[in-house]
């Protein structure tokens, strides 16, 4: 059975992804939208033009462009409009906003693109002799400002865009472990390991267009995680190119020679160096999936199952429970009747006997504990629209409608707590003239501690929705880290969730990323104003 290697167009530069794929509401969507939301198209600022933006002059000094010529070949180092608007920044909702509302005055000087590590050191070195900020760019897909071209102190910024590093290097059959480069996109790096008979089973949302090297960057997790594992439990080894030098991190599946420092990469949001390659631990491609929709009669009892599932060392590929108000919400715009209670998707991948036996268990644990089953359909219906739901948030921007989203985990004994106090905050925040804002949640990862949960927001975007979506993302980040949650399991740093970093690290914590980027990093070219709180 292949994963996924569906392929996919060049991402639009002001939506998601390929406006091959860009959806419409249709009239009952728009109907139960301006009912229910009191939005409407009309209330809202209107979508840019690419022609008829403007562009600020590319900064770049000439030294710095003719070295960086030199490094990677001039037909290499872009300068020209639409490669740097396309480098612009990540497609967290605000950036969708800000770009379509024309606004790219942040744009990078150029688009550099090396292609290898070799080549990425030299970029480095360029940068950090000429004061150039330089942005690493995997696939651009961040959602919390990661790619944002902050200059920091310097004059102008370049994105390295990855793109080019994109070989599978080597495969250890004997291991199960394969080598591939930063650059290579989820669904080409499938197709290269499906060829070997291998898969990664990394498949965040962001699938079509996330690469190796931000996955590894951002620490990702992807929605197989309970079967595959996040993706920093995938690596092996790394290879990080940095203003200071090379670093060859993990040589063996476990070691004691000191604290990990590939941990320090992992996560790091190019802010300490750029990772070239990395060598994952790979599984075979599942001969079998067995897919099993349930139903439980509320959120809590859901999630009291999810619990027992974790805690009883079964192990099914997927797990994810949605509450209420996202169970009824999905089935209307599905066009369904909607049912009462709380739907959850379960699967099981492996080999035949292996999944069939881990379903038994969990059909076993689940029932137990209050569930009933629904069957594969709706299970099927979920994944045929897990990589084009994105596309949805532009067709609800342009229907005037402020839709974005937000993770963070806890143990179990605080995940209430944490939902309800993200829930009211978003609610308070966002409810207005227009009406109150919908608020959808669900457990999107579990583990036998805890859960992650992920929130849907939608609400009437109005005539300022980037006001207004700061204004609900500052009160739900601080009722996460009143709660003692996470301020992000999945989506990372970036420049959205810096200002709690002290509060999720500590002052001494901080101390020591700072000391990290000053080893590695001694001019601060690398991702400026990106992780590390900016000093007091
Ligand atoms: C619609 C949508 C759905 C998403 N769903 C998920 C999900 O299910 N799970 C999940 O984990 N995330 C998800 N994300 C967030 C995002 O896809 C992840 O953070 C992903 O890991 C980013 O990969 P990328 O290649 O696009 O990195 P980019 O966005 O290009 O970069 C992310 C950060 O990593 C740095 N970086 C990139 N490449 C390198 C490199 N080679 N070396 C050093 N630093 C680097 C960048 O400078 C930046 O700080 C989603 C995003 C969107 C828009």
């Amino acid at each position: 059975m292949t994963q996924p290697t569906h392929r996919v167009g060049e991402a639009s530069w002001d939506a998601w992804g390929d406006p091959a794929h860009a959806v419409s509401l249709t009239e009952s969507q728009r109907d139960l939208i301006g009912r229910v939301l009191g939005a409407a198209p009309d209330d809202t600022p209107g979508r840019t033009a690419e022609p008829d933006l403007r562009l600020p002059p590319a900064a770049l000094p000439e030294p710095a462009r003719a070295a960086l010529a030199e490094a990677v070949g001039a037909a290499h180092v872009d300068t020209g409009a639409a490669a740097r608007v396309r480098h612009a920044g990540g497609k967290s909702t605000p950036d969708l906003l800000r770009r379509r509302a024309g606004d790219v005055a942040g744009a990078p000087d150029a688009v550099v693109l090396p292609a290898d590590h070799d080549e990425v050191a030299a970029v480095l070195a360029v940068c950090a002799e000429h004061g150039v900020a330089v942005v690493p760019f995997g696939g651009g897909t961040s959602v919390v400002g990661g790619v944002e071209p902050l200059r920091g102190a310097f004059p102008a910024a370049v994105a390295l865009d990855l793109r080019r590093l994109d070989r599978l290097v080597a495969v250890d059959g004997t291991a199960g472990t394969a080598t591939l480069q930063a650059g290579l996109r989820t669904p080409e790096a499938e197709e290269l390991l499906g060829a070997h008979g291998l898969t990664l089973g990394h498949q965040p949302q962001s699938y079509d267009y996330a690469t190796i090297g931000g996955y590894a960057a951002t620490r990702s997790c992807g929605q197989s995680s309970t079967g595959y594992g996040r993706f920093d439990d995938m690596v092996v080894s790394l290879r990080a190119a940095t203003p200071r030098g090379t670093l060859d991190l993990g040589r063996a599946p476990s070691s004691a020679a000191g604290p990990d420092l590939r941990r320090l990469l992992l996560g790091s949001e190019g802010a300490f160096g750029v990772i070239t390659e990395a060598t994952l631990r790979v599984r075979p491609l599942p001969e079998a999936r067995h897919d099993e929709a349930w139903t439980f009669p509320d959120f809590a009892a859901g999630a009291e199952a999810l619990r027992a599932l974790a805690q009883s060392g079964v192990r099914p590929t997927l797990v994810r429970l949605s509450d209420e108000q996202e169970t009824f919400v999905n089935a209307l715009l599905a066009g369904q009747e909607a049912a009462p209670g709380c739907l959850a998707v379960i699967t099981h991948e492996g080999g035949s006997e292996q999944a069939a036996a881990v379903r038994a268990l969990t059909a076993q644990t689940l029932r137990r504990a209050g569930g009933g089953e629904l069957g594969a359909e709706p299970v099927a219906r979920w994944r045929g629209d897990r990589y084009l739901a994105p596309y949805l948030r532009d067709a609800l921007l342009d229907a005037g409608v402020l839709a974005e989203t937000l993770e963070t985990a806890t143990t179990w004994s605080g995940l209430h707590r944490l939902r309800e106090a993200v829930t009211e905050a978003l609610t308070g925040a966002l409810t207005s003239g227009g009406g109150a804002p919908l608020v959808l949640c669900h457990v999107s990862h579990v583990y036998p501690e805890g859960a992650s949960l992920y929130f849907t927001v939608a609400a009437a975007a109005g005539r300022d929705p980037l006001d207004r979506w700061r204004a609900a993302k500052r009160a739900a980040g601080d009722a996460i880290a009143a709660c003692g949650a996470t301020i992000t399991h999945h989506h990372a740093v970036g420049t959205d969730h810096r200002p709690w970093m002290e509060a999720e690290v500590g002052t001494l914590g901080v101390e020591v990323l700072r000391a990290v980027k000053d080893t590695l990093d001694p001019a601060g070219v690398l991702n400026p104003g990106k992780l590390i709180p900016e000093r007091s």
